[in-house]
């Protein structure tokens, strides 16, 4: 039986992610403390929800998936319902499997996670690292369950921050430029359906281009960028205003803001 404790963004994308993976909904419990949130889950998806002791009681893993800001008061919590046969999967951004330890008693496993939402229809990103007590039966077990829901790749712990910047938040750097596409075709007179069209098709075609194709992105850009053309006009405008410096600013900024989140 896996709980997913906290059913907010990220706990539903991945309990979604694992109920169209092949998970059975009586394999699947949630414990989320917004009523209607917990309500509206139990009838899309038809899970129960229990409290988070309760889930601790009848799951061998518990994937924690709470803001970081409420991730100690609820290991505190489950802490002595815990013992060395459960596994905790935490999502949260920040935490370190030494702080969540710290808040456990004797040898249980912890393995950090950093997934993103694109979970939710089976495309998610996963990077993993074990605590001190996680066996590589236990990691293995983790990957297996978190690849259901997309591609898995274990990290040194050191890397998370970093991966959480890359690859946790990353799918809210390409909806903002997808959203600055379709705003800049609407101020230029196009229905805002036909520009939502473009930039989501656009998006969805690149990706796959990168994915299908192994090229370097380098070597894509490079395609599309006729001499003397459209695609060099508007990358050098890209250029002069900054945004290769923006993004790796912008990057490092989430991987600061991870740091800072593992001291409460
Ligand atoms: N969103 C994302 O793309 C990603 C998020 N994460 C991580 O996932 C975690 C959740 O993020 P996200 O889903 O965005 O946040 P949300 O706020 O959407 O989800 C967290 C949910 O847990 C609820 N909650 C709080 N305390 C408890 C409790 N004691 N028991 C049960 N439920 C509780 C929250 O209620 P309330 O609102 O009242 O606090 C909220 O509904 C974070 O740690 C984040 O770092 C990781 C990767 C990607
Ligand atoms: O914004 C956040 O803090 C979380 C972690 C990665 C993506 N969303």
């Amino acid at each position: 039986m896996i709980a997913i404790v906290g059913a907010g963004k990220m706990g539903e994308a991945l309990l979604a992610g694992l109920l169209a993976t092949g998970y059975e909904r009586s394999e699947v419990l949630i414990s989320e403390s917004v009523r209607e949130r917990a309500d509206e889950l139990r009838e899309r998806y038809g899970v129960d929800d229990v409290p988070a002791t309760e889930a601790a009681r009848r799951a061998e893993t518990l994937i924690l998936a709470i803001k970081p800001q409420d991730m100690v008061e609820v290991v505190d919590e489950v802490a002595a319902t815990l013992t060395a046969r459960h596994l905790v999967i935490s999502v949260a951004a920040g935490i370190t499997t030494s702080v969540l330890e710290k808040h456990l008693a004797g040898e249980v496993a912890v393995v950090r996670a950093m997934p993103n939402t694109p979970a939710l229809v089976g495309k998610g990103m996963t990077a993993v690292s074990g605590g001190t007590h996680a066996t590589d039966e236990q990691l293995d077990r983790a990957e297996g369950m978190l690849r259901s829901v997309g591609e898995v790749v274990r990290v040194p712990e050191r890397h998370m921050d970093t991966v959480t910047a890359i690859s946790g938040s990353g799918p809210a750097y390409f909806y903002f430029l997808t959203e600055t596409l379709i705003e800049s075709a609407v101020a230029m007179g196009m229905t805002r359906a036909t520009a939502q069209a473009l930039a989501r098709r656009t998006i969805a075609g690149a990706a796959a281009m990168l994915e299908e194709s192994g090229e370097h992105p380098v070597v894509l850009r490079e395609n599309v960028t006729s001499p003397g053309g459209t695609t060099a006009a508007a990358l050098r405008e890209l250029e002069r205003h900054g945004v290769r410096t923006a993004v790796t600013e912008a990057v490092d900024a989430a991987r600061s803001r991870s740091r800072d989140l593992s001291e409460g």
